[in-house]
């Protein structure tokens, strides 16, 4: 069953036929340290991201995929490169306006949920909205709860829900805003297979049914697989991508770069 949503919050296309890009890294370095105990978390890293489309970043352990991630969202400072949320370079940007953009054009699903504790499901669902002084559009909201099975559960607050529910609600709340990014960080690795799977195919459907934009840093294979495209990284450099993964294919693919 397909759900209206009226119009798609972006086109995946421009005028001209080609694909939108929602965010995009230009030869993107981050330097920790100094001197002989310097690392570059991220070694010259160009990656587009397109609207409308699921893409998991995955890589062995330390290969800089957080690092890539929190420069993409605003929330790290590359030591050098650009990052281009739509049209707006964020590297140089003061952190007032990064603070904002945040909260306003970019969702967030974190591994360890980050609801906050004395509000309800309901009340963490609208806060970035809240706090943005922005209306909810009631639809919208509505359209998220059912589908994310989440109705009999506004008033609770987290410690009354399962992981898996606090996980929908951090899914609701990074979506009620239609933001043009969401950035889902290991979002499964608190959960069981089971509410693992079920917050993975929401993703999903957000991105097919919704239009939205998702990029999801992942170690699991079979999470990776629910992406439309896998970008690889290796010792902070990009290491080669994947179109329409499977569980097989992504892990060869990790093989090859001795993860
Ligand atoms: N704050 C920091 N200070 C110093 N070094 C850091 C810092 N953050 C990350 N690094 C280093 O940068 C490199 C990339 O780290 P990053 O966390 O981005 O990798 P990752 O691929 O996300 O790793 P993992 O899969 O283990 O989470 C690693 O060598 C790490 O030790």
């Amino acid at each position: 069953m397909s759900i209206q949503t009226g119009e798609l919050p972006l086109g995946r296309l421009t005028q001209d036929g080609l694909p939108r890009t929602a965010i995009r890294a230009h030869e993107l370095r981050k330097v920790y340290g100094q001197g002989d105990t310097a690392v570059a978390a991220l070694d010259g890293v160009s990656v587009d991201f397109g609207v409308g489309r699921f893409t998991a970043i995955m890589g062995p352990s330390g290969s800089g995929k957080s690092t890539l991630m929190h420069c993409l969202a605003g929330l790290d400072t590359p030591t050098d490169g650009q990052v281009l949320l739509g049209e707006t370079g964020l590297t140089r940007l003061p952190d007032a306006d990064l603070t904002r953009i945040r909260r306003d054009r970019i969702g967030f699903v974190f591994q360890s949920f980050n609801l906050l504790p004395m509000l309800t499901a309901k009340d963490n669902i609208l806060l970035p909205l809240e706090l943005g002084g922005r209306k909810p559009d009631q639809q919208w909201m509505s359209t998220l709860v059912d589908v994310l099975g989440l109705g009999d559960r506004l008033t609770h607050r987290p410690s009354e829900l399962s992981g898996g529910q606090q996980q929908r609600v951090a899914v609701a709340r990074a979506l009620v805003g239609r933001p043009e990014v969401v950035f889902a960080d290991e979002p499964t690795g608190n959960l069981d297979s089971r509410s693992g799977a079920e917050v993975l195919g929401f993703l999903r459907r957000s991105v097919r049914e919704f239009g939205q934009t998702v990029v999801m840093v992942t170690h699991d294979p079979l999470a990776a697989a629910y992406a439309d495209r896998v970008v690889m990284l290796a010792d902070g450099k990009l290491a080669g991508e994947l179109l329409e993964p499977t569980p097989e294919t992504v892990l060869d693919a990790l093989r090859q770069l001795g993860a």
